[in-house]
Order: structure tokens, then sequence, then C-alpha cells
């Protein structure tokens, strides 16, 4: 049985630009079950970057609230956040974020060795998800030594990396090729039939939205249910 993983409540956000309040989220209202892929799209600046950081804790909403597992992310420490963010979520951007100077098996590692897992462990694990990515081979390499596809991969593989409920995936095709972008929606796709991970990815991409079982769009701030059809 699926279980709410998530659920936004009447979310707004708006910033003060010195005269007026810039309304970017008004009224959100969406909630998540475990294991769900969900697609939010919407023209640029309709605030799917805002949604995403509010959803991820890394934002917090002007009014409204976001539940985790029915629990109110606002009434976390900063240090309870920070521990839910490293152990129940996943970030993919636009751009890696790979740290440059590590290879490709040390970047997956990371969130492990964070968290408090043995070099040992993270090690191996680190292998067997850059196996899992088609990147077995690539484990030595620093993130200027692969291709803009592989890195989004390894970054795939980091974000997996302490076997998180929900991925948040801003862009991830964004800055890759058509064939490359297919390739890292596919293995997103695959990954959340496999692991029963819940990803929620924002795209420009309307053909690629209407690959993923669900899609809202964000229009002004405000979500409506995407017209894409199939
Ligand atoms: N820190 C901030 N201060 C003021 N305005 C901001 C801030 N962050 C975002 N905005 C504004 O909020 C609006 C929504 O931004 P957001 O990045 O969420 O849009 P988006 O839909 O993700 O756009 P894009 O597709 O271009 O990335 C924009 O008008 C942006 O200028």
């Amino acid at each position: 049985m699926t279980q709410e993983l998530l659920r936004c409540e009447h979310v707004s956000k708006s910033y003060w630009d010195g005269n007026h309040d810039l309304q970017v989220l008004q009224d959100v209202n969406l909630a998540l079950q475990d294991g769900e892929l969900l697609a939010i799209v919407g023209s640029s600046g309709s605030g799917k970057s805002t949604l995403l950081h509010c959803m991820g804790g890394l934002d917090q909403p002007t009014s409204g609230q976001i539940f985790f597992r029915g629990q109110n992310i606002a009434k976390w420490s900063p240090r309870a956040l920070a521990d839910w963010r490293n152990q129940q979520l996943g970030f993919i951007y636009q751009f890696h974020h790979l740290l440059p100077e590590f290879t490709a098996l040390e970047n997956v590692a990371m969130p492990m060795l964070i968290q408090g897992t043995s070099a040992q462990q993270a090690r191996a694990r680190a292998a067997d998800l850059l196996e899992r990515v088609g990147l077995a081979e690539r484990g030595s390499h620093r993130p200027a030594e692969l291709s803009g596809g592989e890195r989004q991969r390894v970054a795939i593989a980091r974000a997996l990396a302490n076997k998180p409920a929900l991925i948040l995936a801003d862009e991830p095709t964004g800055n890759l090729d058509d064939e490359s972008a297919q390739q890292v929606m596919q293995l997103m796709l695959d990954l959340n039939a496999e692991m029963q991970t819940c990803f929620v990815i924002v795209t420009h991409d309307q053909a690629l939205a209407a690959s993923l079982p669900r899609q809202v769009s964000l229009q002004q701030g405000q979500l409506q249910p995407n017209k894409v059809t199939k």
C-alpha cells in the first residue's frame, strides 16, 4: 500500500522587491505518494525551482506548510532538517554540482560518509551505484574527464547514495543533448520502478514530461493539472 510521502498545504511564497511583494507561489497544494513519479512543468519564472526548494527544505514558504510523512518540517531544528535532507532526500540539478577535485566514486560516496557510513562500505555501494548507472569503468575519473550525460548519471548515483525516499530533480536534462537527455530520463524511470524512490522532476521539456505518469503545471505560481497528452 502506498503512503503519503510529502504534502504541500497552501504553500505561498513572495519576495519583497523593495516596493512591493513579488508573489512567486500562490496557495500550492500538492500531495506525493511513496514511489510516485511527477513532472512539474511551467514557463520560465513560474516558480518551479522555488517550489522544489520549499519541498526540499532549502527555502521556507511565506505561508503554508510542508509535511513529510505527516510531520511539519517547519517545526524541525536546522540539524534535524540537515539530517533529513542527507538521509531521505536526493537532489539533482541542471548542472551536476559534482565536486571537481574528487573522482566519480568519491563524489557518490560523499553523502554516505557524511551520514557516518564506513569508508569501505561507502566505496562498495558507490561502486555498485556507478555500475547501475552504466559507469562501472569511470569510477576513477574526475568530473572534467566525463561527458555531460556521464556527469549527470554520476549525479543521479550520488542522489541515490543514502537510499532516499524522494529525489528532487531541477531540469536534470536541461544541459544535455537529446540523446543523453533521453538516456538520463530513462535511467530515472528505471530507477523509480526498481527502487520505488519517488522522483519529482522539473522540466521545460513537455515531451519528456509527457513520458511521466503524472504531470502538474505551474502558471504564475499557481498549480494546474498539466494539459500535455502522451
Ligand atoms: N531570492 C529571490 N529573490 C527575489 N526573487 C526571486 C528569488 N528567487 C526567485 N525569485 C523570482 O521568483 C520567480 C520564480 O523563480 P523560479 O526560479 O522559481 O522560477 P522557475 O519556474 O524555476 O524558472 P526557470 O524555469 O527559468 O528556472 C522569478 O521571477 C524569480 O526572479
